[in-house]
This record gives structure tokens, sequence and C-alpha cells, in this order.
């Protein structure tokens, strides 16, 4: 997931006299007199000065359906398909999976309901310890980044341990179901990715102790930006964890990189967007990619995303599958870290991934 946060942001009183001091993004642009970003959330790149998407560029598409179909041709061909998407790109998009159109929409709705609570309501959330199992924030770390980024955000432990939202009503019935059914669809999808490394299918729920594995519920809330030129919703990082399951409210804002290049995500209605986050690329010894992505905002429409990684259980060591390492042709690249030690590092910001891998001989 992105980098540490502030629980509020400090906006700069000579800039913005008529802004609370401490405040969310959401609050600063609903303030009067709001016309421009202050200085504090400017980034110093150009979030798309460097976009050289390729339209003809677009991710690849894995239809879920076909994985269980009976038909263990086609179910041998998808798990072709994604070995490739995984290998080219750590991003494929995926149609025909079992979550239905209602729950997305209502977790969806859920989260727009919770980020339009009255601000004392959402604060009761508010922690800085980012291990606290319910979370409501905004920003970020000025230590690590030097800007504050343009999102609020919740975070909820979903698993091992459900927490519960008390508000809005109604919405930690949903957000629950709602991790469960993605919880499913990664099983699955570990399961194909097992059997693409050449194991047994439940080689990683094994090896990962998937049972008491680590899931997030993180949405986040990107109102509208004046200067979206300046600002960024999440500047570039990979996720921790396994497999990230990503879904929008139809404003788009992802972009991933590919090839050197920034690739603006366009995903189909009730389409999840999956990616390879850093624990596969590790378990894989380095076959699969834990991909750059960003979010980048946009002056008309709020955007919200919800992500869900998916981890091992945070006691887990996870290091290079032994079976995928050998000491002549393909030596382990990466040195073994226990998960919730990597995610303590990678809360504090630090880049995590180039730490602990290994120079290639
Ligand atoms: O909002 C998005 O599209 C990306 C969110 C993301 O990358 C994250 O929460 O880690
Ligand atoms: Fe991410």
């Amino acid at each position: 997931m992105a980098p540490p946060t502030e629980v509020l942001v400090q906006t700069s009183p000579e800039t913005h006299p008529h802004v609370p001091k401490r405040t969310t993004v959401k609050a600063l642009v609903e303030s009067d007199g709001f016309t421009s970003i202050p200085s504090n959330y400017s980034c110093a790149t150009h979030p798309n000065e460097s976009d050289a998407s390729d339209p003809n560029d677009t991710i690849p598409t894995i239809d879920f359906s076909l994985l269980n179909s009976g038909d263990p041709h086609q179910r041998s061909k998808v798990i072709q398909d994604i070995d490739k998407a995984c290998q080219e790109w750590g991003f494929f998009m995926l149609v025909n999976h079992d979550v239905s159109e209602t729950l997305m929409k209502a977790v969806l709705d859920g989260c727009n309901e919770f980020f339009n609570l009255p601000m004392e309501e959402k604060l009761e959330f508010a922690a800085k310890d980012v291990w606290k199992p319910i979370r409501f924030g905004t920003g970020v770390d000025t230590k690590v980044e030097k800007f504050f980024f343009w999102r609020d955000f919740l975070k909820v432990i979903a698993h091992p341990e459900f927490h519960s939202l008390s508000k809005p009503q109604g919405f930690s019935e949903v957000v629950q179901e709602y991790c469960k059914r993605s919880q499913e669809v990664a099983m699955e999808l570990l399961k194909a990715i097992s059997e693409s490394l050449g194991f047994e299918e439940s080689y990683i729920e094994k090896a990962m102790n998937l049972k008491s594995g680590f899931q997030l519920f993180a949405a986040n809330l990107y109102p509208p930006c004046p200067q979206p030129d300046l600002a960024m919703g999440i500047p570039a990082h990979t996720d921790h964890g396994l497999l990230t399951l990503l879904i929008e409210n139809g404003i788009r804002g992802l972009q991933i990189q590919h090839n050197g290049n920034w690739i603006h995500v366009n995903p189909l209605p009730n389409t999840f967007l999956v990616n390879i986050a850093d624990h596969l690329e590790i378990l894989s010894n380095g076959r699969f990619k834990s991909i750059m992505h960003r979010a980048v905002v946009n002056s008309q429409s709020t955007r919200i995303s919800i992500a869900i990684p998916n981890g091992p259980s945070l006691d887990t060591m996870v290091s290079p599958a032994p079976e995928l390492v050998d000491n002549e042709s393909r030596p382990a690249a990466y040195i073994p870290m226990k998960y919730k030690d990597y995610m303590d590092l990678q809360l504090e910001g630090k880049p995590c991934l180039e730490r602990i891998r290994l120079p290639v001989a």
C-alpha cells in the first residue's frame, strides 16, 4: 500500500486563511472561497509530464469464469494467460468474476456515505497508529514525501479478524461481505498462480498461511482538484502482500508503469483490477513483477477507489520458493523477511522491495 499518513493535514494559514489549520482534502475542497491548492500539496514532478500512454497498450483481460468451467483445457489456457499477464504486466483486468455488480455498487456507495459523514464522526476513527484496525486519515508524512497527497482514506483490517465499523448504518455488513467475496476471488487466482509456477494448487495457500492471511479494506477518496497537474492522489508505489484487487467508481485515475511509460488504466465496468504485489514477486523469485502504480487526480469529479490487498499471515517469513531457486542458474533474488516486519518498514515510507532485492550475479 501507499506510504504512511498523518491523521490530518496542516494547511498554511498565510495562503489559506479561511481553511481550518487541520483538515482533510474533502473539507479543504468544500471550504468557502477555495480556488487553489495549498503549496504543501504541490508535488515536485508534474504527474502527467511523463505520460506516454499508447492506446494500443491495454492491460490484459482474464475471464475468471473459465478457470472453473469444468473444461481442463480452458483452465490451463487461462492459467497460461494469467502467467503471461503476471510476467509482462503485473496487472490484469478480471471479468466474469463471482462478485455481484450490486455488491460492488453497494460498497462504493457505502464509502461515499462514510466520507460524507460529518467531520467529527469521521474523526472518531482518526489515528496515527498505522496498526489501528480501523483508521481514517488523509495526506502523508512530509518527512518522507515533502508534499501531501490529494486523498482521504479509510482503512479497515478485514482478515484474519474483521473489524466492524459503527457507521454509516449497514456499511460494516457490506464491507465484510465484499471483503469475504474478494478474498474468495483472490484465493482462486492464487490457486491458478500456484499452478502457473508449476506447483500444486494449494501451494501458495499453505506456504503463505492464507487461512490466517492479512487482508485490508482500503478506500481512497480523491476530491476534485482545481490544479490536478500540481497534485498527486497517491505517488508511485508498489503494494505489499500477494494480490491487490481494486475497483473504482467509474472515474479514472489509476496509472501503471509499463515498459518505462505511465499507462492510464480504463477499467471496463464491473471488473476487478488485479495486481501482483511485492510478496508474490518475492515468492516467485522475480518471475512476476510488482509494478509501480499511482493515482492522479482530476478537476471535475470525485473519484473513489477501493483496494483490497490480500497478503500472507503477518508472521509468515516470506522468501523465494525454494523450488524456484537454483544456486547455479537462478539464485535467490530476495532476502527473507517476515511480512509484518516488511509492512512496518513500508509504513515508515521506506522502499522495501529495493532493500531486500539481491544484486543479480
Ligand atoms: O486509487 C487507485 O487507483 C490506486 C490506489 C492504490 O494504489 C492503493 O491504494 O494502493
Ligand atoms: Fe497501490
